[in-house]
């Protein structure tokens, strides 16, 4: 059983152990519904030459090379690297090289770029923006063979790795030295670290934290012409000129490659645990806020919301439950960890128990029920509550997703204006990340017959909402990225001046633009 926080009795809670904070979740079901479909642009046609001097230069080219020059559709290998996460969009792409080594990349590009063929970089495919598939005949370069871990150097807390390799297998290699990656996503099972990179990925942790920006120390990234830029020296202190490895972080593949990175890696706290609250109306989800900044401090390690309606869809469509039930119209989920290393396991506990207790007494009349997990099973079970409502929102049929960052007042008149433009047609919700200003909005229709629906109201709505984003100073990304769904809008929400120098960096560094074309700009 949760114990429940009431205003007249609180009791000690034991908490135990550490778990994650949910397994890795899989839209490869989803049926299928396509978005984008572009015409490249002046490209070479890839022809078997192409394919013979690729096979040519790379090593074992027997898995290497994976081709339907033909088109026959022969190759069900070729359809996962042509076809997105969310099953939202196909690519048309005929070879996916998979190299092994950081001059194998070079080569590549090297060649790519003087025969001028179009090249769309992927990691473990796991984007929501469609960013990392072709959307037409491109070459797809996939990182998924250069899977090594270089190192850890335990007196900097840096980890040395190459690209591919899935974040799941970061999580359990440094587990070994008491650290973790800086970052964590429901996608941890499949994404890959250079993907991560690539896109900026945010999640859960990035309160905490920080960003990839903040926590990457260095990078190998291979520029369109082949040329390696080669900046894993590591060094935390280097002060000398342009830090270019910012460029390619959350460049999404339009520069160049990032194939190597290393990474500042925070301590495993030495315990935690969560609780969820349940809030009547959003000024005291944002009291709630300031109470756990405010007391908690460093201690705060996450904090989340998700509104009714997202409750319901988790309810509607997955086995998870709330266990404070679904009548309330906001829900938070606050972890605290304790990183002293030197408490024994009941001294941790404590000093946890007494955290959530402080914690309680701030703001045991604003909350309307509380209750605090007792075991890992019970502190999944409530990371599941928010964590699995993407599963929910695509069960319930095709879904607009979007990542804003919004000033945190503008949260509730944002969501109720989606919800009046969507009406009926579309159930609403809104959770995500209220510790950094990121709210998630997905808005599903029911099934996933009705396409020729789905695209009109998508018409109506994006247009609209991502103006209104604009209009509120927000950003029309927080965590996901641009990709190609969100590439007509881009322009839209950053300065003139701001595009302008970021497409003068492209023509510097991609100047036939090979690189993941109609990504980030459309
Ligand atoms: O699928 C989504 O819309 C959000 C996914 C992820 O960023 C999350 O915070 O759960
Ligand atoms: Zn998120």
């Amino acid at each position: 059983m949760f114990r429940h926080y009431k205003a007249s009795s609180l009791l000690r809670q034991t908490l135990v152990g550490r778990t994650s904070v949910s397994s890795s979740l899989n839209c490869a079901s989803a049926p299928q519904i396509i978005l984008v479909h572009s015409q490249n642009r002046s490209y070479s046609k890839l022809n078997q030459d192409d394919v013979n001097h690729f096979k040519g230069i790379l090593n074992k080219p027997e898995v290497a090379v994976i081709e339907d020059l033909e088109g026959t559709g022969s190759s069900s290998e070729l359809s996962g690297y042509n076809t997105d996460w969310l099953n939202k969009l196909k690519g048309n792409s005929k070879l996916a090289l998979r190299p092994s080594s950081t001059e194998e990349v070079s080569q590549i590009l090297k060649y790519c770029n003087s025969r001028q063929l179009a090249v769309v970089p992927q990691g473990g495919n796991t984007g929501l923006v469609g960013g990392s598939v072709p959307l037409d005949d491109e070459i797809v370069l996939s990182l998924n063979r250069m899977n090594n871990i270089i190192g850890f150097d335990k007196n900097y807390s840096i980890l040395k790795t190459q690209a591919g390799v899935v974040l799941e297998k970061l999580i359990e290699y440094l587990e070994q030295f008491g650290y973790m990656p800086p970052v964590d996503l429901g996608a941890r099972g499949s994404c890959h670290i250079g993907g991560n990179l690539a896109t900026n990925a945010g999640g859960i942790k990035l309160l905490k934290y920080n960003s990839l920006h903040a926590n990457t120390i260095g990078l190998t990234a291979v520029l369109p012409d082949g040329t390696i830029l080669d900046n894993m020296r590591a060094l935390r202190k280097d002060n000398t000129g342009y830090h270019l490895k910012h460029l390619f972080i959350g460049s999404e593949g339009t520069l160049g490659v990032i194939t190597e990175a290393a990474i500042l890696c925070p301590k495993i706290p030495a315990a935690h645990n969560v609780a969820l609250f349940a809030l009547d109306n959003f000024d005291k989800v944002e009291e709630v806020l300031r109470a756990s900044k405010d007391y908690l401090s460093e201690n705060l390690t996450a904090i989340e919301f998700f509104d009714s309606e997202s409750n319901n869809i988790l309810k509607d469509h997955t086995k998870h439950r709330n266990p404070l039930g679904y009548s309330h119209n906001y829900y938070m989920v606050v972890e605290v960890s304790n990183f002293d290393n030197t408490s024994t396991a009941e001294e941790n506990t404590k000093i946890i128990e007494d955290k959530f207790f402080g914690l309680f007494e701030k703001i045991s009349t604003v909350i309307e029920d509380g209750v605090i997990a007792q075991d890992s099973s019970q502190r999944e079970a409530i990371w599941n509550c928010r964590e699995r409502i993407v599963e929910g929102f695509f069960k319930e049929g095709m879904t607009f997703k979007y990542d804003f960052s919004l000033p945190i007042d503008k949260f509730p008149v944002f969501l109720d204006k989606i919800r009046d433009k969507l009406g009926d047609h579309a159930r609403t919700g809104g959770y995500g990340h209220i510790g950094d200003g990121n709210i998630h909005v997905n808005a599903s229709i029911k099934g996933y017959d009705n396409l020729k629906l789905f695209k009109e109201l998508q018409k109506e709505l994006e247009p609209w909402v991502f103006s209104l984003v604009e209009d509120y100073e927000g950003s029309i990304s927080a965590e996901h990225g641009i990709g190609s769904f969100k590439a007509p809008y881009f322009e839209l929400n950053k300065s003139n001046k701001m595009v302008s120098v970021m497409k003068q960096i492209k023509g510097v560094l991609d100047p036939n633009g090979i690189m993941n074309p109609h990504k980030l700009f459309d």
